[in-house]
């Protein structure tokens, strides 16, 4: 049920974003070459900021990433020794990388000084070795094959291309699965790093590392701000962003409140997974508003929509447009047989069903010398009497 792409967005838009930054980069590199030195002295201070930032906000995937550049340059600028071994071992480094990007889309954000840092550093170690043990694989196949021909490519060559290619799909898929800042911005960093590895970028290392930090710093701040004014389930704009956008409304707007009919029933019915997909799909719905106006998701199964410099007679049509459009939606859900013996046995059922829901709306234009709260009152007295009234109906 419902398998969309919900990561297009995210992924397009960090694609683009990313591409644009560097073209720009490309088109002003007049500007930069002059103070290359300057650069590489700022670098020392953008990842140690991006480190201690990505660590406030226990981002740790972003934290790790960003030592393991700032060891990476700091032996490359020399400060730390072992450059000859870098460059002895920089394809079976690359690989390990290319593993390490697939392993850190498959964990989670946890506390670095825990036991679950202990367990993520055995796994990017473990990177190492897998890596190791795939060049050692790729090496003696392609001895094998010299005496006893059965692959026809040279599969030597592949050595880096295919981790990286198998990896880049994956976190391709992840990342147009579902909506996430990390996976798209690690698929652009892989697809950069690649281009430099293979030679076809070319711009100094310290711009480079200095422009994929920044977009790592720029990840822990886009999604501190979604975490803080969006809401996670719908993605719609939260309370927290309502009572902010409040403050900016001038004197004349109205308020509607929007409420789910019978949804406790609804939950009862089907399990509170469906209702939760049901919500994200009624917010979708809700957000195509037009006339003006903008949606929140108040709590629970509730819904805001402000249209400031509009009296609920001007938003009225348009709230019985949204109302309409609910009600006629034909939701397919997969509905779990359990009490069946086949999903008592642990079978999934695949049985679907289609439903739909009803929402119900009380709108009410801010008075003179009414505060947000008080018009937000109002609304909610007119919701009250749509409920009222049968439900399925937008009341003023
Ligand atoms: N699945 C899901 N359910 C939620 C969520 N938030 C609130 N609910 C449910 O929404 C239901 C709200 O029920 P009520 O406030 O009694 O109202 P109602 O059943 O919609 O009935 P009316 O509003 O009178 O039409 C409760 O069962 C809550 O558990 C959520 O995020 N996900």
């Amino acid at each position: 049920m419902l398998q969309k792409l919900e990561g297009l967005k995210t992924t397009l838009w960090t694609g683009l974003a990313v591409s644009l930054t560097f073209a720009f980069a490309f088109y002003l590199q007049n500007k930069w070459q002059v103070k290359l030195a300057l650069i590489e002295q700022v670098l020392y201070g953008i990842l140690a900021v991006g480190i201690l930032f990505s660590a406030q906000f226990s981002r740790t995937r972003i934290t790790l990433l960003l030592i393991a550049l700032s060891l990476f340059y700091l032996v490359k600028q020399g400060v730390i020794a072992g450059n000859s071994w870098l460059n002895a071992n920089q394809q079976w480094l690359f690989v390990a990388v290319i593993f390490a990007l697939a392993y850190l889309i498959l964990i989670k954000d946890r506390g670095l000084l825990s036991i679950h840092g202990v367990m993520r550093l055995i796994g990017l170690t473990l990177c190492l070795g897998l890596a190791k043990g795939w060049l050692y694989a790729v090496d003696w196949l392609v001895q094998y094959n010299q005496q006893q021909p059965f692959i026809a490519f040279d599969i030597g060559a592949m050595v880096v291309l295919l981790p990286l290619y198998a990896v880049a799909l994956f976190i391709l898929y992840q990342s147009l699965r579902k909506p996430a800042l990390f996976a798209s911005s690690v698929l652009t960093s892989l697809v950069i790093t690649n281009l430099f590895y293979q030679q076809q970028l070319t711009m100094p290392l310290s711009v480079l590392l200095s422009l994929i930090a920044i977009q790592y710093i720029l990840v822990v701040v886009i999604d501190s701000y979604y975490l803080a004014y969006r809401d996670e389930l719908t993605s719609l704009p939260s309370r927290r962003a309502l009572n902010q956008y409040a403050l900016s409304l001038g004197r004349k707007y109205c308020v509607a409140m929007i409420d789910i009919d019978h949804f406790k029933k609804f939950n009862d019915t089907y399990g509170h997974d469906i209702g939760d997909q049901v919500l994200k799909l009624v917010a979708s719905k809700l957000a195509t508003i037009r006339a003006g106006g903008r949606v929140f998701r108040y709590g629970g199964e509730e819904f805001t929509a402000i249209f400031p410099r509009k009296t609920a007679q001007d938003v009225i049509a348009e709230l019985e447009r949204l109302r309409q459009d609910i009600a006629d939606y034909k939701i397919v859900i997969r509905q779990p047989l359990r009490k069946t013996k086949k999903a008592r046995q642990g079978k999934t059922s695949n049985e679907l069903k289609t439903v739909s829901v009803t929402i119900s709306i009380g709108v009410s234009t801010r008075s003179v010398k009414e505060s947000f709260e008080q018009t937000v009152k109002q609304a909610d007295l007119a919701l009250y009497r749509a409920k009222k009234k049968g439900r399925n109906n937008v009341s003023d």
